[in-house]
């Protein structure tokens, strides 16, 4: 989770009802980074949907006794009403990455404060639901496969997993001097048929998942979660091989094997709506610049949604549109290479969700029972060229997490990509504060698909 996360978490656990992120957001914004105040706005007249006409925001947020003084970001009566981007941590603009051990929430909203607003906003529009699969893939990198594993698997799975979510964690870390909890369960597998049971050194990859909590040995894909593993191994092969392929991707894969193989697999279950999990891009540390993840979705169905990341050149001329995808059990969407890089996505609170009815009983005589249960099953490749022993460790000792620089992206050429000290997650929010600038062929990395004699890039130039 990034910063975004952990204060839309922390506002979220201080509210009686489920909010929408951008909504969370806002209120954050409004009041300066302070989480409670965000949540008094949010349960407020003010901030709720009943807004009283004549209310100033700020006029509200102004203690009653003394003359509040306006957050000097804020001169501008417009800049109140803009929408932020989502959190970013780009070293690029700060100098250096935020820790997560800072104590003054206002440098966090240097981070969430837009950028000055051009004389004239660009049009701002609403939120897009994409309902159908030919919309996902026009508006989005991702594509969207119905009914993708046969029915009685997809319940068995969804039973499977149900089941062990008992065991499943929920993620913590540290904001400011509180541990904030994620509003979701979570847990890691790795695959039996790939050796990586065998490499102990994967141990790592797994703890990095808890937030460098350590875990035991990662479990093994269940049998069920095996045999849809390879289904949609092959679903996401063909249609990869019908994209643009991008440099940077893994290239390593001699001719006939598959592009794309999964060998681990991150699982979340959300209990109900208010479960959830806040804007963010997937750190890229054992997955590796341009990834193709794939995200299984079974039991009650819930929105995805996706927000492109407007790099600063841009942000004078268009502004980023939210796109919900309604996601039904036994769905399949693929975040296909350069999602990470540009959108960042989330699974917002819902005030109200269908109840979930298994198509089949766990017994052949037994009933299914109603669920208001999601679970997802995210398969991932993680590198060769990114096994824990390469990657490189901050002051603190601690393998440091890989994110691209998304606000100064410009198609592939001048991508760049951070290694950042990770230790502020644990360690009281402690960190080193440690960052560089990755180089891929300075670390030894590769073969990508760039540096193939037969580049797939020109595979197929009218692909997406
Ligand atoms: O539940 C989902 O569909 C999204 C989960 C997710 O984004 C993640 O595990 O990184
Ligand atoms: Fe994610």
């Amino acid at each position: 989770m990034d910063d975004t996360d952990t204060l839309i978490a922390l506002v979220s656990s201080l509210l009686p009802e489920p909010h929408t992120n951008d909504t969370i957001i806002d209120a954050l914004v409004q009041s300066n980074g302070d989480v409670e105040s965000a949540a008094r706005y949010l349960q407020s007249d003010v901030g709720s949907s009943k807004k009283r006409k004549g209310v100033d925001l700020e006029t509200w947020l102004k203690p009653p006794s003394k003359k509040a003084k306006k957050p000097e970001s804020q001169t501008s009566s417009s800049s109140a009403h803009v929408t932020p981007e989502p959190v970013d941590i780009s070293p690029s603009k700060h100098k250096k990455p935020p820790s997560s051990s800072s104590s003054k929430p206002t440098d966090l909203m240097a981070i969430l404060r837009p950028p000055p607003s051009p004389r004239k906003d660009p049009p701002r529009f609403p939120p897009m639901t994409l309902s159908t699969p030919e919309l996902v893939a026009q508006h989005t990198p991702c594509t969207l496969h119905l009914s993708v594993l046969p029915p009685d698997l997809a319940c068995r799975l969804f039973y499977t997993m149900k089941d062990a979510s008992r065991e499943w964690k929920r993620n913590t870390w540290w904001l400011f001097d509180r541990v904030v909890e994620s509003p979701h369960l979570t847990s890691f597998f790795t695959r039996r048929t790939d050796g990586l049971d065998n490499d102990e050194s994967w141990h790592e990859a797994a703890q990095f998942w808890y937030n460098g909590r350590p875990n035991g040995a990662p479990a093994p894909f269940p049998l069920e979660m095996e045999e849809a593993c390879k289904i949609i191994e092959s679903v996401l092969n063909d249609e990869m091989r019908k994209r643009k392929r991008y440099k940077r991707e893994w290239g390593g894969t001699p001719d006939g094997d598959p592009l794309w193989r999964a060998n681990v697999a991150a699982s979340n279950c959300y209990q109900g709506g208010k479960e959830s999990v806040g804007f963010h891009s997937d750190q890229l540390t054992y997955l590796g610049p341009y990834p193709t993840i794939a995200s299984l979705s079974l039991g009650t169905r819930r929105n995805f949604s996706l927000r492109e990341v407007v790099p600063t050149d841009q942000t004078g001329m268009r502004k980023a549109q939210t796109f919900n995808i309604p996601l039904p059990h036994n769905s399949l969407t693929i975040m296909h290479a350069s999602c990470q890089e540009r959108f960042k996505h989330s699974i917002p609170p819902q005030n109200a969700i269908d109840l979930f009815r298994p198509t089949f009983p766990r017994t052949p005589n037994g009933t299914a029972e109603p669920s208001n249960c999601r679970i997802n099953i995210t398969f991932r490749f993680y590198r060769p060229d990114f096994r824990p022993k390469s990657i490189p460790r901050c002051k603190c000792g601690v393998p440091m997490a890989l994110r691209p620089d998304m606000k100064n992206r410009n198609e592939e050429e001048t991508d760049r990509y951070w290694w950042s000290c990770y230790a502020g997650a644990q360690n009281d929010g402690k960190g080193c504060k440690y960052w560089k600038v990755m180089n891929m062929k300075g670390e030894g990395r590769g073969p990508c698909v760039g540096d193939l004699n037969t580049s797939r890039t020109d595979e197929n130039p009218e692909a997406a």
